[in-house]
């Protein structure tokens, strides 16, 4: 079976049609042409923004009973020879590199000291809420739900968050009809009354803080409309937040079909416990000046034994 047999709709076009009927309509504004960037007004009315944010509240309570175990993606990290004993094994072997998380007793005793932002993963099916955002979402930029990744509730706080480095949004493959390629972004804002935190694209000059309420829409790809390599001109990062808290929920679309509808199972994880969150500190995009650590409730493969 060919990759086109897969395509069950052409999801650059009827984002495309979707999104520049709702500019004609005045619901939408161009904050970039190429690449594309978007931003959607009254998305969310103050009454759901409300339940989103105390539906997130809700999930942040249950994971964070527990202390996060702290990883690292790097061997600049998992290779130094001083931090050898530190580390409870994940890929590759002590002092040499690889993928690893502290052990439960290092990553108690450092976790309040890493800056992170938090990606709180909200799976299809889990909250009605979210579930009705997604056809709203639909109508209104022709990403269809079963193009979607999960929500995620991103939250970065003022002393805690240490930003999010420049990136772009594409995986590995950087090829926009590869499985699971994140075609295009969405950002919704639960939150404005924070300083610093915008969502900047360097290569654009564009700085934006949405708000609340409203929604960035981006495409990650290029050159153009339909383009199917990665677009480093839609690299973009959040800038730290300096006060206040800001809350974004955020989703991936692909322009295949995902293959993973609903939730996947927490796999066993060595160290972890059930529940417990991790703390991935990452070069973002393979950049070593761009380091970023991020709190995540889900399952995170590299940690799988
Ligand atoms: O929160 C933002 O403004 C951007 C977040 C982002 O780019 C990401 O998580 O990939
Ligand atoms: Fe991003």
């Amino acid at each position: 079976m060919g990759d086109a047999s897969r395509v069950s709709r052409n999801h650059s076009d009827t984002f495309r049609t979707a999104v520049e009927q709702s500019v004609a309509a005045g619901k939408a504004e161009v904050l970039s042409a190429s690449p594309p960037v978007y931003l959607l007004h009254d998305v969310l009315s103050a009454t759901e923004v409300a339940d989103l944010r105390g539906v997130v509240a809700r999930r942040r309570d249950l994971w964070g009973a527990s202390h996060p175990l702290v990883c690292f993606q790097h061997d600049a990290f998992t290779g130094h020879p001083g931090l050898t004993h530190a580390f409870d094994w994940m890929r590759g072997r002590p002092g040499a590199g690889g993928r690893g998380c502290f052990a439960q007793a290092a990553s108690r005793a450092t976790y309040a000291h890493v800056p992170w932002s938090e990606s709180l993963f909200v799976y299809r099916g889990q909250e009605a809420l979210f579930d009705g955002i997604s056809r709203r979402v639909q109508e209104m930029s022709g990403l269809h739900d079963t193009h979607a990744y999960s929500w995620q509730a991103l939250t970065y706080e003022a002393g805690r968050d240490g930003g999010y480095a420049d990136h772009t949004d594409c995986e590995h493959a950087a090829d926009l009809l590869g499985r699971g390629e994140r075609m295009a972004t969405l950002l919704v804002y639960l939150t404005d009354d924070f300083d610093g935190g915008e969502t900047e694209f360097p290569k654009l000059g564009l700085k934006v803080k949405p708000p609340v309420g409203s929604a960035l829409l981006f495409y990650n790809f290029g050159p153009g409309w339909g383009g199917r390599a990665c677009s480093a001109e839609a690299a973009h990062r959040s800038n730290r937040v300096t006060r206040g808290s800001k809350v974004v929920l955020q989703r991936w679309h692909s322009y295949q079909e995902q293959p993973f509808l609903a939730g996947r199972p927490i796999l066993s994880q060595r160290g972890r416990r059930p529940f417990q969150p991790v703390v991935s500190c990452d070069y973002v995009s393979g950049v070593r000046t761009n380091v970023s650590c991020r709190w995540y409730n889900s399952d995170v493969p590299w940690t799988t034994a």
